[in-house]
Order: C-alpha cells, then sequence, then structure tokens
C-alpha cells in the first residue's frame, strides 16, 4: 500500500549493510537495485536509527511482526517498504523532517497531505438560533393535578421538580386512566415516556387501597414493565421507587440478568407490586419460579420496543405474551378487595421513540386494536417523518474529518469543549465496539505510572477510597460503597490531553457490553453522580433509554449502524426540553453522503476540522507521558497535530499493552464497519476505507495484519487498497450488544440470535436476558 501517511523515526545517515546479506524475495529488479544500494553504503531503516529507536524498533517487530519486522534477515522488504524509505530519505512528498531537538530528528509524514479531498461543500450558515423545545413540560398546562391523577402522586412529583406534564404525558395519562385498550406509544427521545406509563398505573392501583393500607407486596402482581437492557430495567426500577416512597405498602422490584436468581426468587416469594425485567429473566421466572402468580397482572409495557425486538428476545417475549394470554384475569383479591378500578382486561402498551419494522412485528404480537398514541396533531397513522426527529432544541452538527486526522481533532474537539467550563459538563462518545472503547480510554487517561507522581485531586477517582462522585444515598453500606469504589476503579480515570486551565480535571469513564454487570451499574453511577466535566466512552450499550442528567454534548465518533440508531444516541443529550449539542465524525467521501440522511433528523451544521484543531491545539498541550515528540512553543497547529500524533505513536511503541489494544482496536472498528444496515452501506462503504489512514487514526504506523474473517482483500485496478465484506460476514466478537444487533444480513443475525442465547447463559459482551 501506498506509504503516505506514514510517520517514520529514522534518522537520516550512512552505514554499512552486512556483506554476508543474501537478497531474496522481491523481484529482480528490487533484488538488483538493494544490491546496489548496499554497495553503495546505504543503510536500512533500522541500522540508521538512533539507541532509543533501535531498541523500540526491535520490540514492536517482536511484538507485531510490523512492516519489515517481519522479514527474516536479507529479504528484501515490499516495494512498499522501499518507496517508504525513499520518502523518508529524500523528504518526499508526505514526509518532513520533525522539528525535534537536535540529534534526535525524526521523519514525520504529514497529516495534511495525501488525504481524500472533500466533496462537499458548504455554504455559510447563520449563526444557529435555539428553537422551541419539544420535549418539554407543556407551558399551557397548569400542574399534574389538571390530568387528575392522584394528589399524593402530584405531591410526589412537585418533590422531584416536576410540575407540568410534557405533550406525549398529557396525551397518554389520561388515555390510560380511563381506558383498557392496548396502546402504542411513540414519542421523541426524552419526552418523558417513563412517567407517561408509571403514574396512570400507579393512581390506578392505589385506587384499590382507597389511599388506606388493604393491599400488600403479597396481593399480587400489578404491572410487568419489561426492558431491554438491565441499565435500562434498574433506570426504570429508581423512578418507579421515587414514585412509590410514600406509599410503603407497594413494592416493586427490578430482576434483570446478572443477578442472583435465588435472591430475585426470594424477593416474588415475599411479595411484588410491580415488576420491571429484561426479557430473558423475565421469561425465565416465568418458567421457574412459581411464587410469580400472574392472575393479577393488568398491564405489561413493552419499553424501548424495537430495540427489544433487535437484541433477538422475540421468544422470550413470546413466552412472557403468551403465558400472560393463558391466564385468567381474576377480578377479586384473595383477601376479597375487588380489583374493579383496574382495567377489566389486561393492558399492553408498547414504547418507542422510533418506528421500524420489527417493532411493528413486535406490536402485531403482543396488542389488540391498539390505540397510537403520539404528539403530532391528528396523527392517526405512524408519520415516518416524525419518528425520524430528534428533539428541536438538540443543536446538530458533523465534521468531516480525513483518516489520519481522526485521532487528533477527537482530542482537539475534546480539549476545546471542555475548556468552555460551564458550557459543557458531561459528554458521551459512541464507538462501534468495546475494543476501541478500550483502546481510546487507555490512550486518554493519565497512565497510573504518571498518576502518581500527580497531586491528589479533589474529584479524582481513586482505588483505595470511595468514589466522592457516587452518591451516598444510594450507597448503604461501607462494604457495599468500597466495592463500587473498586469497581469504577477498572472504568473511571482522570483524562490526560483534553484538560485546559479552564479544566484542569476531567473525569474519564468507560462502558460497554464486555464489563460485568457491577462494573457497568458502578461507573454509570459514577458518570451520573460526577460533579468534575467528565466524559464516557461507549458503545451503543449506552444509546437506549438512559437518562443521564445534564449531558450537554453528544459525540459519535463511529456513526451509528442505523439511523434509528443515531436518534436514540443523540436523545442522552436534550432531554426534557433541555439544550444540548450533538457531533457526528465523517469521512471524505462516500459518508458524507450520510449528511443528507441527517437533515431527516434536523438541520446539522458543519464544523470544520481545521478550525477544531486550531481551537483545541492551540492552548497548552500538556502530554502525559515523555516521548521525543514536544510540542513546541511558536509551533502552528499543523505542527501541534503532528507532534500530538508522533507522540501518541510512541507512546504505544514503548508500551505493549497499548500497542496491542490499538491493533484490536483496529481491527474490531474495520468489521464493525462492515455492519452498517443494508440500506446505509453505500454511505459506509468499506471498500472506500484507506487501511493505512484508519490505522493513524489508532496511533498506528502500519494497518496490523489478518483483520480476519468477514473481510477480504479486493484487488481492483487503480485502487490502492480495497476491502470487501464477505457475504454473510460477521461482526468481530468484540462487537458490543447493541451494534451487532443491526446486522440485517440473515445468516449474520441468526448468528446474532444464537450468539445471544449462548451468552445469556454467562458472563457476556452482551449482557443482556
Ligand atoms: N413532566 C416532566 N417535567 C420535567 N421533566 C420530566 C418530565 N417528565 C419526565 N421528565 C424528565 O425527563 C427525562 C426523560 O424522561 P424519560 O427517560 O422518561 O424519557 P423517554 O421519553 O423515555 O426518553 P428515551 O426515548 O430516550 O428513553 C427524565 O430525566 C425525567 O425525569
Amino acid at each position: 500500500m501506498a506509504d503516505d501517511g506514514m510517520l517514520m523515526n529514522f534518522e537520516l545517515g550512512g552505514g554499512p549493510l552486512k556483506p554476508q546479506v543474501k537478497f531474496k524475495g522481491g523481484s529482480w529488479r528490487d533484488r538488483k537495485r538493494a544490491e546496489k544500494s548496499a554497495k553503495l553504503g546505504s543503510r536500512p531503516a533500522a541500522a540508521a536509527r538512533g539507541p532509543d529507536d533501535e531498541q523500540r524498533s526491535a520490540k514492536r517487530q517482536k511484538i507485531d511482526g510490523f512492516g519489515s519486522g517481519r522479514r527474516a534477515e536479507g529479504e528484501l522488504p515490499h516495494r512498499s517498504d522501499l518507496a517508504r524509505k525513499k520518502t523518508a530519505d529524500h523528504g518526499a512528498p508526505g514526509q518532513k523532517k520533525h522539528a525535534g531537538p537536535p540529534g534526535n530528528r525524526q521523519v514525520v509524514s504529514r497529516l495534511f497531505s495525501f488525504n481524500p479531498e472533500q466533496k462537499t461543500t458548504f455554504e455559510e450558515e447563520e449563526e444557529w438560533k435555539e428553537p422551541e423545545a419539544t420535549n418539554a413540560p407543556l407551558l399551557t398546562v397548569a400542574n399534574f393535578g389538571s390530568l387528575t391523577i392522584s394528589s399524593r402522586l402530584v405531591e410526589t412529583l412537585a418533590k422531584m421538580n416536576l410540575e407540568r406534564p410534557t405533550a406525549i404525558q398529557q396525551k397518554v395519562i389520561p388515555h390510560m386512566l380511563s381506558n383498557s385498550s392496548d396502546a402504542f406509544v411513540q414519542a421523541e427521545t426524552g419526552s418523558g415516556k417513563t412517567f407517561s406509563y408509571l403514574l396512570p398505573i400507579l393512581h390506578r392501583v392505589l385506587l384499590l387501597s382507597g389511599g388506606g393500607e388493604k393491599i400488600h407486596r403479597d396481593s399480587g402482581v400489578f404491572a410487568i414493565i419489561v426492558s431491554p437492557t438491565r441499565e435500562l430495567a434498574k433506570q426504570t426500577h429508581t423512578v418507579l421507587e421515587q414514585l412509590i416512597r410514600p406509599f410503603p405498602w407497594l413494592v416493586s422490584t427490578a430482576i434483570t440478568g446478572g443477578e442472583s436468581k435465588k435472591a430475585e426468587k426470594a424477593r416474588l416469594r415475599k411479595g411484588i407490586n410491580f415488576l420491571v425485567a429484561t426479557p430473558g429473566r423475565l421469561a425465565d421466572h416465568i418458567d421457574n419460579t412459581k411464587a410469580l402468580n400472574l392472575g393479577t397482572v393488568r398491564w405489561l409495557i413493552l419499553d424501548e420496543g424495537d430495540r427489544l425486538m433487535d437484541l433477538g428476545f422475540e421468544e422470550d417475549l413470546k413466552k412472557a405474551i403468551e403465558a400472560l394470554k393463558q391466564v385468567e384475569v381474576s377480578n377479586t383479591l384473595a383477601s376479597g378487595i375487588s380489583l374493579e378500578p383496574l382495567p377489566d382486561r389486561r393492558v399492553t402498551v408498547l414504547c418507542s421513540a422510533t418506528m421500524k419494522l420489527n417493532v411493528q412485528k413486535l406490536g402485531e404480537m403482543s396488542l389488540a386494536d391498539a390505540t397510537f398514541l403520539a404528539v403530532e396533531k391528528g396523527a392517526e397513522t405512524v408519520d415516518e417523518q416524525a419518528v425520524h426527529k430528534a428533539p428541536a432544541q438538540l443543536h446538530q452538527s458533523h465534521i468531516i474529518v480525513p483518516a489520519k486526522l481522526r485521532l487528533v481533532t477527537l482530542m482537539a474537539y475534546l480539549k476545546s469543549v471542555f475548556s468552555r467550563r460551564g458550557h459543557t459538563m458531561k459528554a458521551i462518545i459512541f464507538m462501534s465496539c468495546a475494543h476501541t472503547v478500550d483502546f481510546h480510554y487507555e490512550l486518554l487517561k493519565i497512565p497510573e505510572n504518571a498518576e502518581a507522581s500527580q497531586p491528589p485531586s479533589k474529584d479524582a477517582p481513586s482505588k483505595d477510597t470511595p468514589s466522592k462522585d457516587t452518591p451516598s444515598k444510594d450507597t448503604p453500606s461501607k462494604s457495599a460503597q468500597s466495592k463500587d469504589s473498586e469497581n469504577v476503579s477498572k472504568t473511571v480515570a482522570k483524562a490526560a490531553y483534553i484538560t485546559s486551565a479552564a479544566s484542569p480535571e476531567v473525569v474519564l469513564h468507560r462502558m460497554h457490553g464486555s464489563l460485568s454487570q457491577p462494573v457497568r451499574t458502578a461507573t454509570l453511577k459514577s458518570f451520573s453522580a460526577c460533579k468534575s466535566p467528565s466524559l464516557l466512552i461507549t458503545t451503543d450499550v449506552s444509546s437506549r433509554g438512559l437518562d443521564i442528567p445534564s449531558v450537554d454534548l453528544v459525540i459519535e465518533y463511529d456513526p451509528a449502524f442505523s439511523f434509528d440508531d443515531h436518534i436514540h444516541r443523540i436523545g442522552r443529550t436534550a432531554r426534557a426540553g433541555r439544550s444540548g449539542d450533538a457531533t457526528i465524525f465523517l469521512l471524505p467521501g462516500a459518508e458524507e453522503g450520510y449528511i443528507e440522511l441527517l437533515k431527516a433528523s434536523g438541520s446539522p451544521s458543519s464544523l470544520s476540522y481545521e478550525s477544531v484543531l486550531q481551537k483545541g491545539l492551540m492552548t497548552k498541550l500538556e502530554f502525559p507521558v515523555e516521548t521525543t515528540a514536544k510540542p513546541q512553543d511558536g509551533q502552528t497547529y499543523h505542527d501541534k497535530a503532528e507532534t500530538l500524533q508522533l507522540h501518541l505513536e510512541q507512546r504505544l511503541l514503548i508500551d505493549n499493552k497499548r500497542l496491542e489494544m490499538a491493533r484490536n482496536g483496529f481491527k474490531s472498528h474495520i468489521r464493525a464497519y462492515a455492519t452498517h444496515t443494508k440500506e446505509e452501506r453505500v454511505h459506509f462503504d468499506i471498500t472506500q476505507l484507506h487501511l493505512g489512514h484508519v490505522a493513524k487514526a489508532f496511533g498506528l504506523r502500519d494497518p496490523p495484519g489478518g483483520i480476519g474473517s468477514g473481510i477480504e482483500r479486493k484487488a481492483q485496478k487503480g485502487k490502492k487498497e480495497h476491502w470487501r465484506t464477505v457475504k454473510g460476514g460477521k461482526k468481530d466478537d468484540d462487537s458490543d450488544d447493541d451494534g451487532a444487533a443491526k446486522l440485517d444480513q440473515k445468516p449474520a443475525r441468526d448468528a446474532l440470535m444464537r450468539k445471544s442465547k449462548m451468552l445469556m447463559s454467562g458472563a457476556s459482551e452482551f449482557n443482556i436476558g
């Protein structure tokens, strides 16, 4: 492959080749040329390096067999290596001498040349004015009381600072209070769908007691809420707990994968009125827990319907739906209390912010004569356009960044957004898979040995002491606290590179489906409660339903696998009327076509990567570890970007663990790239990826070999590097639950189903059920 974009640590100079070396491999002309140059005394790269570089190079060759390091002594390098060396020796296009200290000169390729041209031109945009929020509480409604819900519930809501209903709540609550029909609830992200079904359920259950204590935890389960992920189930359960706190005779619980089944059984035996569950675990208890009596169940809520189907829960859901259908609805409790205030039949409510075919399928499976409840005026049927809209006040933008520049641009962007203290406190970066998340987290965090030399800071997460960011209310015991702190120590750290005078500390979090459940829970808790500027690097495992207060910015560093996922990802900000920003990174070329699609969800503005680099890199750059690449005063932002890139590459070369993480991240990223939905693959065309440039974004100087199954090299005339997916190609093992579920090819999807099932029984990257 071409050498453009390559960055080398060669020092120029002469030196003998070993005379006994006999050249083999390559073409006859190559061998001749090599012999000639050997005679003339030109040195191979390894011999020409300084002692430090020599050592690193040896290490590198041992570790990963990169480039010529893989070849036997005397074996000729490939043409590309020769070309690379030639450009290095002569400072040919794409390479320049790095302005380093004398005696340690390095040749660095220019990050800014040999990049594909951006095709789209953007007209100068008017300054964005935030429109009226579309998911905010309605100012036209006096308060929740006007929806005729119990005054005690209204008081509880007021204590939670919730005064007025949102538009969807105004629509759903009255319907569920007075009807016994099924419903399909569709509303924007962050519009308060959770309260819209919880409040009418609680109101009607409270009527059973007439405000007194006639019913108890053993009166029966009245509602089952099914959530696709453990996090979402726990979150919904927490909201429910807050609402029923003033009514201690009512009890709720969450039953989710990853928790002790025995403890769950014991809770079910003691009696539960409201059950929040993940589908797999619910199906399991329906099969195996006799104490779970479904006779009193009047509501089945299917939250995030499309995701439930995406994750391959169809069979589990069918089981639960069938089990409920088969059990006769009881009208009185054993204690003789009439269940009349409850609906006279079992009601199913399906909620989703987006509408995909699979949601319709779930609707067919679970709903009968359902009422469609959406905010759009007079919408009796599904409005496809409305479905794809993000909240109006969410400011969206895109950055078209050449692959080589992605990593430095990301860092510059983070540095600039966090430098506006008070503007961005919490940001989420979405990446395609767990390995990619791990690599970026590891690279962005202050290394442990470097941290030891830093003074302790007030918000810093520590290994030995409970995190200050962890709310004390939810951490009842000291041992639970120290467990939480032990868990977050694996996923929470102080960030390097992206801090500034305005934000001297940014707390970094990572989250994906391969982490154990306690770690996932503790990480989210820490991110939610963090008082310092904080950043969560995550996969799509965090894209659905998660309600993390005050997320100001969502960055899609890797675009979502489907447009619906994009809507859910960006919906983690701008919730309940708050403002928020979302930025997507796109590559020049085919990916630019995605901008047209983005327009369906709003009016994205364009950000130029040059201005991002300028803003982010012209403030003081600090590196957490010493390498020969050091930012210098007076450097242009181009030079600074190159210095930063060189420094990152050098860091990988001196650390096997990070290097391996980069290689795994790269490979998983490439494989994940092949799994965009069929309709959108035209914008995410793997054959257009320049692997050498993508490798740069992982701090690698060459793409590692063995990309693996699913992708194979495609020889095409006139193009440098081509890859294609093999039919039915499957995503990398590392792929996250939610991303992997986007595979739209039948064989791959079937494989995913099998994999989901398999993983549900043990520790899994899916962590579902
Ligand atoms: N009436 C209200 N007034 C103010 N805040 C509200 C109101 N209703 C809900 N919220 C808040 O809005 C946020 C989003 O609510 P919720 O998680 O139910 O949204 P959602 O519609 O389910 O979003 P998603 O589709 O992303 O899951 C929560 O923090 C919730 O406390």
